[in-house]
């Protein structure tokens, strides 16, 4: 015998139903089956506030009752032919004749007491069964009506009623005996040994199924429900939880407890007691196998599901007094069980100068009431201090049976939870090792339920939430190169990397569920206008798990933000030299500040764009080398002006090519008036442990006086264009030498220099071609032949690809 279930999500209304019976029908095909249903989708509701109303003398009850009768004759006519319809129509008509005269009365006299309320309730199954199994029966299936409040026996606990298992078993069993045919029963409902109504609280109808389950020693149960089983967290939460396969009892009740709503723990002890495999389906997706929940541990991963609770408070019990009154705690949970106040959580220091009990919120005042009425005297003398309340918390809980063998559990779980900026306020882990638990900020929750999911289910993606400022040449390519890769990168590397905000110098804009990107999301005067410090007050509130700021601007205000970014545990990318060519102290206070918050600042395009440069040389030095000396070219775009010189245009020509190519800085006096490459080896020398300010730079400019000071960039070009002669003959002085032009950085003996040199051709700078870069590093290690590294240094996509990699190597760092 199977005993199957339907929610009343499942009954909702005739589309609904339709699929419950082909379900039905199959199953019907291949076993002996027995069938609980609840109410039609919200018939319960409606039925208690038609109660409500008449009982605060609003006459609109009678319409809302008019209209939940047409609700089920409606659902009698499209269900039943129309020659059977009658004793079914009947039978509706009766009932809700009952229950005006039923809120008739409540209406005069004024009064709903839980026993009236679940007579009121206990219309609604009364009806569906009644109705769904005549309308089985029109469909050629031998069923038989089964009022619950005939066989399941409770006390008068009405809304909440215990049932008498000795009484109830034998009831159901001798019912089955007598009666042939296929049960319908009704869910929810049952009476007490005087006749009286009841109902069974929470979930009560999945309580109905189980109580049959366990009377009959059925084979199994069947939960069917709008959703595939339990899933590993709140898919509201977290977007990537997924059902999972199976479950031990004591697993679903642990996630139960703490808001895996699927299940609620007692329905489950009549079959858990009888070992009866439980398993919870999807009526509208029949097909996916769902999740069983049974008797066994199964071996595999470490946890089973995190599940969740909001609005908690925390209540702090101290004082010295604890320490040597061992009794304290008896009369703690004595003052809040007088008080009814529910404990989610209890955590104790092993120095028992404080009990920390995690609540419900609005249970709060009510625990510190009778916590401090109880130990009055205590608190007056001094002994103890008054109780503490601290709000705006939620709790989670990682849960499964494998913790116990497998260490490790809580680390990856504090660890994930730390790497978040997620401050835990207590934390409880019972013996049984089968559920971790902390208390953490209620706004935080979303992000921790997420980079615990990450943390644990590592097969499944990792989602990198990135914060983009900046949308110029490099932001834009950048955009292009995340949604060209996006599936390669999920399907290779399972990273979801998405963009939450966009911003310029002029607007910015949010997606909670990240942009599209194909094609790239434009900023336009539709979007708000920008502000740097709401952005970042956003970003913090989206407080997403793996949050990556990337600035592709060339400001330093974006800059001057970094220290923020990263104490909010938000990793940096950036091609933005201006950070760390300030001065030495904020150079080495990113660092710092990085390091202590646990997250990444990343900048590998900040010398020679995609080129390896600066991850080379920390490699260097963490190997324990040491820099002599650094030469380089590090200007893709002076690289690209003096090359193509060579080739006959005039000098404000090719600067304006190069501008065009994307290689010059926003703004091309930056590259001309040695400044970028002044910031570069500046960089590079910090890099190689060394301690530069930008002043002891020795920078010789390429900008002509009169160019420097045009207040705009097409003003500059013009004024360029009086210099070109002045360059040609530089040029020609050169070529006269046989000597190249190139516009060069060193660093030796802590000092540095940038400036054009006319090279012999047999140096290896005078054979860079467009916008090479060439560094050579001569250090310790590489003392007779400096290592090389060379390439374009300079343009959207060789940056871009540099600043992605950046990106995805976050990705991978916080998957560690
Ligand atoms: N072009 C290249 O080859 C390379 C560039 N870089 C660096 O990449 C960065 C970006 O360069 P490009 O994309 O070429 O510049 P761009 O001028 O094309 O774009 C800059 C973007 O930043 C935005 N912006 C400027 N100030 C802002 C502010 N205060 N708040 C918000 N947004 C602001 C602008 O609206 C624009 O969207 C620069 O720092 C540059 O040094 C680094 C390596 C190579
Ligand atoms: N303007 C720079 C590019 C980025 O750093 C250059 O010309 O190399």
């Amino acid at each position: 015998m199977k005993i199957i279930k339907f929610g009343g999500s499942s009954v909702a209304n005739p589309e609904n139903i339709r699929k419950v019976f082909a379900i039905l029908q199959d199953k019907l095909k291949q076993h002996e089956i027995a069938i609980v249903f609840s109410a039609f989708g919200g018939v319960t509701e409606s039925l208690l506030t038609i109660a409500r109303l008449a009982r605060e003398g609003d006459q609109a009850y009678r319409d809302l009752l008019q209209t939940l009768e047409e609700k089920h004759l409606d659902i009698v006519r499209q269900l039943i032919a129309v020659q059977n319809q009658s004793t079914v129509m009947t039978y509706v008509k009766v009932r809700f004749k009952e229950l005006e005269d039923l809120f008739h009365g409540i209406f005069l006299i004024k009064e709903n007491s839980s026993r009236t309320l679940d007579y009121v309730a206990s219309f609604g199954e009364r009806l569906s069964a009644f109705i769904l199994a005549e309308a089985m029966a029109g469909k050629g299936i031998k069923t038989q009506f089964v009022d619950a409040r005939d066989v399941i026996r409770t006390n008068d606990r009405f809304g909440q009623a215990r049932v008498d298992y000795e009484v109830t078993n034998a009831l159901i069993k001798d019912y089955f005996l007598k009666n042939d045919g296929v049960k319908v029963i009704t869910g929810f409902i049952a009476s007490t040994a005087k006749g009286e109504t009841t109902t069974l609280g929470r979930s009560g109808s999945d309580y109905t199924a189980a109580i049959f389950a366990g009377a009959l020693e059925a084979q199994d149960l069947e939960i069917w429900t709008d959703v595939s089983g339990v899933l590993t967290s709140d898919p509201k939460m977290v977007y990537t939880a997924f059902t999972i396969p199976q479950l031990s009892y004591n697993e679903a009740m642990e996630l139960s407890h703490f808001g895996a709503k699927v299940i609620f723990p007692a329905t489950m002890q009549p079959a858990m007691k009888k070992n009866i495999p439980i398993y919870i389906k999807n009526t509208f997706e029949p097909e996916n196998p769902g999740t069983l929940i049974n008797g066994e541990v199964s071996h595999g991963a470490l946890i089973k599901g995190i599940s969740s609770m909001s609005n908690i408070s925390i209540v702090t019990v101290q004082g010295a007094g604890l320490i040597e009154g061992g009794a304290t705690v008896s009369r703690v949970f004595r003052a809040l069980a007088e008080a009814k106040v529910n404990i989610v959580l209890i955590s104790q220091a092993s120095s028992e100068h404080s009990i920390c009990l995690a609540i419900k919120t609005h249970e709060a005042f009510l625990a510190k009431e009778s916590i401090e009425k109880e130990f009055f005297y205590e608190i007056k003398s001094g002994e103890m201090d008054e109780v503490s309340l601290l709000h705006g918390l939620a709790t989670i809980a990682v849960v499964g049976e494998n913790m116990k063998q497998n260490p490790g559990a809580s680390g990856r779980m504090f660890r994930a939870l730390g790497r978040n900026n997620v401050n835990v306020a207590a934390i409880a882990q019972g013996s049984s090792e089968l559920n971790i638990s902390a208390v953490i900020p209620q706004p935080d929750l979303q992000k921790a339920l997420n980079a615990l999911h990450e943390a644990f289910f590592l097969s499944e993606n990792k989602v990198l939430h990135v914060f983009l400022v900046g949308t110029g040449l490099i932001g834009q390519a950048l955009m292009k190169m995340i949604a060209s890769q996006q599936n390669k990168l999920l399907k290779d590397n399972e990273l979801d990397v998405q963009i939450h905000g966009l911003a310029n110098s002029r607007f910015m804009a949010f997606h909670e569920d990240g942009f599209e990107l194909k094609p790239a999301y434009q900023l336009s005067d539709k979007d708000e206008p920008m502000d740097l410090e709401k952005f970042i007050q956003k970003m913090e509130e989206m407080n997403f798990s793996n949050s990556v700021f990337v600035d592709c601007t060339a400001s330093q205000d974006v800059a001057d933000a970094y220290s923020r970014v990263l104490e909010a545990k938000v990793a940096i990318v950036t091609p933005n030299k201006r950070a760390n060519s300030g001065s030495m102290d904020q150079y080495r206070a990113l660092k710092r500040i990085a390091k202590r918050r646990g997250v990444k600042f990343l900048y590998e395009t900040n010398v020679a764009a995609g080129l390896p440069v600066i991850n080379t040389l920390q490699d260097l030095m963490l190997s324990g080398d040491k820099v002599i000396r650094i030469e380089a070219v590090l200007s893709g775009s002076m690289n690209f002006i003096f090359s193509e010189l060579e080739n006959g245009a005039p000098f404000s020509e090719v600067v304006k090519i190069a501008k065009d190519k994307g290689y010059t800085e926003p703004d091309p006096r930056d590259d001309l008036s040695g400044m970028d490459v002044a910031r570069k080896i500046l960089i590079l020398g910090r890099e190689a442990e060394q301690v530069l300010e930008f002043d002891d730079i020795t920078i010789q400019s390429m900008v002509p006086a009169d160019c420097q000071h045009a207040a705009t960039v097409p003003e500059f070009f013009e004024k360029l264009s009086g210099h070109d002669g002045d360059f040609a003959k530089l040029l020609r002085k050169a070529g006269e030498n046989g000597e190249r032009l190139r516009f060069m950085a060193t660093l030796e003996d802590g000092k540095a220099k940038v400036g054009l040199k006319s090279l012999p051709e047999s140096h290896p700078f005078s054979s860079l071609k467009g916008s090479d870069n060439m560094i050579l590093l001569t250090t310790d290690r590489y003392h007779d032949r400096p290592m090389i590294i060379r390439g374009p240094g300079a343009g959207a996509d060789v940056t871009a690809a540099g600043v992605f990699a950046d990106v995805i190597r976050i990705g991978n760092y916080t998957r560690e």
